[in-house]
C-alpha cells in the first residue's frame, strides 16, 4: 500500500530555484511539486500533512566528508555511525560520505568490509563510502577498478601524514592515473607532511608545545605547495581532483589558477575555517587544542578568500570533516606535545546551520547555501538527483527549516558524543524544524523520531561535475 505526505505552504529551495509549493510525497520519493494554493495541489491527499508556512523546505544536506569512529593517533573518533549520524539528522543532513580506510599492508577490500561492518544496521541517515588509500601497489590499484564499480567512486590519498596515510608522488601519480582510467576521483588531503615533520621536531625542540604551534608548523605555503603539486600531478595523469579541507587562501589561489586554465580541479572548504581561526587555537589551559586539526585553522584574514572562493565557485563544496575528539582523555593525549593532540573536529550537526548564518550574513545566497551544502556533493560523488534536490524522482529526505528561530550552539544541547563544542556559545538564526529520511520522519518538531538501521548503504555513480 503506497503512503503519501504532503508539505503545504513552505518555501523550496534547491540550488536553482525558489518557489512557494507544496511537496507531494510518496513511498519515499517525491512524487510532485505543485505552486501552494493552486488547485493541482489542493486536490492532493494524503496520510499525513505537514505544515512549512513561514519555513523553509529544503533538501536533506549532503555531508561529503565524516570520520565516525577513525582511529587516529592511538585514540578513536568518538561518535560512532549510530550517535554521528543521528547527529547528523538533527542538524538537517541526511546523507553523509564517510571514509574507508586501508592499513598498510591490508587490502582496500578489507578496509571497506570493517567500514560496512561498523556502519550496517546501526545508522539514522542514509551513507555511502569513500576509500582512504594509504598502500598503492599493483593489487590496490586494480582493486580501485573494482569498488568504482560497486559505487564506491572516490579515493582519498594524503600527501601529509608520513608514516600513516601518507603516499609519496610516484604513489599519487599512479593512484591518479589509475582514476583517470577507471573514472574514479581522487580527493586529496595537500599539506607537504614531510616538511611539517621537520618543523614539528624544531617547535618541540625549541619547547614549543602549545596547542597554538600545531597552526605555526602547518604553514599555508605548505598547504599551497602540496595543492599546486596535486594539481600538477593530476594534469600529468589527466585526472580530475579535489582538493578537500582547504584552509589557506594560497591554496584557494592555486585552485583558482588551475580552474582558469580548465582543468577539473575542484576545492572542498569546512565551517571550521569560515568561522573560527587561530586565535582559537591559542586559547590558554590546552583549550586550543579543541581546534587542533589539519589543515589547521589559519589567521582569520584567510576566512575572506574562503568565502570569496565559495561565491566565484572556485570552491564548490563545503562539507564538515566531521572528526570528533573529546577533550577529556582523547584531545588531552597531546598535554606537553602538541603533536600528538588528535587531529579532527566534531561539526556534523552544525554545517547547514552555519551556512544558513552565512545567509543571513551576506556571504552567499540561499540558493547556494543548498548549492554547495546538498547538490554539488550529491553531484561531485554520483548521488544526484537521487540526493541534494527536491525533484520527482529524488529521495524524499526534505528538511523543514525555520529561518528566523535563534538558537545558541552549545555542547550541552547537541547530539554529538563529544564533550566541548566547537562553537560554544555561538548565537546563529535558523534551525532545523523536520527531518524526513527517504519519506520517514527522522526528526519531528524537534524530537528525534527516527532509528538506527533506518540509514542504508547508497552506491554512487562517478563524479557528475566535470567539465
Ligand atoms: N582533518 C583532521 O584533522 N582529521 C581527520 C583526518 C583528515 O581528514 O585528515
Ligand atoms: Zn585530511
Ligand atoms: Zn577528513
Amino acid at each position: 500500500m503506497s503512503s503519501r505526505t504532503v508539505i503545504r505552504g513552505g518555501l523550496v529551495i534547491t540550488a536553482s530555484d525558489e518557489i512557494h509549493a507544496d511537496v507531494l510525497i510518496e513511498d519515499g520519493r517525491i512524487a510532485a511539486l505543485a505552486a501552494s494554493g493552486t488547485p493541482a495541489a489542493e486536490a492532493w491527499t494524503a496520510e499525513r500533512t505537514i505544515d512549512a508556512t513561514g519555513k523553509y523546505v529544503i533538501p536533506g544536506g549532503v555531508d561529503a566528508h565524516t570520520h565516525m569512529e577513525l582511529p587516529f593517533g592511538g585514540t578513536f573518533a568518538a561518535d560512532t555511525f549510530e550517535t554521528g549520524t543521528r547527529a547528523a539528522a538533527w542538524g538537517g543532513t541526511t546523507t553523509i560520505v564517510d571514509f574507508a580506510v586501508q592499513s598498510v599492508g591490508h587490502s582496500l577490500r578489507e578496509g571497506l568490509d570493517t567500514w560496512n561492518a561498523k556502519a550496517d544496521g546501526k545508522c539514522a541517515i542514509d551513507y555511502g563510502f569513500h576509500m582512504i588509500v594509504s598502500d598503492v601497489n599493483s593489487e590496490t590499484l586494480k582493486e580501485m577498478d573494482l569498488l568504482v564499480e560497486e559505487g564506491v567512486t572516490s579515493f582519498k590519498q594524503f600527501m601529509a601524514y608520513p608514516g600513516v596515510f601518507y603516499s609519496d608522488d610516484g604513489q599519487i601519480l599512479r593512484a591518479m592515473q589509475r582514476s583517470a582510467e577507471n573514472g574514479g576521483l581522487i580527493m586529496m588531503h595537500a599539506e607537504n607532511g614531510i616538511a611539517i615533520d621537520v618543523l614539528v621536531e624544531q617547535a618541540l625542540a625549541r619547547g614549543e608545545t602549545d596547542p597554538r604551534y600545531h597552526g605555526e608548523v602547518r604553514k599555508a605555503l605548505l598547504e599551497a605547495e602540496a595543492t599546486h603539486r596535486a594539481i600538477k600531478l593530476a594534469q600529468v595523469a589527466g585526472a580530475p581532483l579535489y582538493v578537500v579541507h582547504v584552509s589557506a587562501m594560497e591554496a584557494v589561489a592555486e585552485l583558482a589558477r588551475a580552474r582558469d586554465e580548465g582543468l577539473n580541479v575542484f576545492g572542498e572548504t569546512c565551517p571550521q575555517y569560515l568561522f573560527l581561526s587561530t586565535d582559537n587555537l591559542a586559547e590558554p589551559d590546552f583549550e586550543g587544542s579543541k581546534y587542533v586539526c589539519s589543515t589547521p585553522l589559519r589567521p582569520k584574514e584567510h576566512q575572506k578568500y574562503l568565502w570569496r572562493g565559495l561565491r566565484t565557485n572556485d570552491l564548490q563544496v563545503v562539507s564538515t570533516d566531521h572528526c570528533p575528539f573529546c577533550f577529556v582523555g582523547q584531545k588531552e593525549l597531546g598535554r606537553g606535545d602538541f603533536s600528538k593532540i588528535p587531529n579532527g573536529l566534531p561539526g556534523v550537526e552544525n554545517r547547514m546551520d552555519l551556512l544558513h548564518q552565512a545567509v543571513v550574513d551576506g556571504h552567499i545566497t540561499r540558493r547556494r547555501w543548498i548549492e554547495i551544502a546538498c547538490a554539488t556533493p550529491a553531484r561531485m560523488f554520483g548521488l544526484y538527483p537521487k540526493k541534494g534536490t527536491i525533484a520527482p524522482g529524488a529521495d524524499a529526505d526534505v528538511v523543514i527549516y525555520d529561518p528566523g528561530a535563534e538558537q545558541i550552539m552549545s555542547a550541552e544541547t547537541h547530539h554529538m558524543n563529544v564533550d566541548y563544542s566547537a562553537y560554544e556559545g555561538k548565537s546563529v538564526t535558523g534551525r532545523v524544524e523536520t527531518v524526513l529520511s527517504r519519506g520517514e520522519l527522522v526528526i519531528t518538531e524537534r524530537e528525534f523520531t527516527g532509528r538506527a538501521g533506518h540509514g542504508v548503504y547508497t552506491p554512487r555513480s562517478t563524479c557528475q561535475y566535470l567539465n
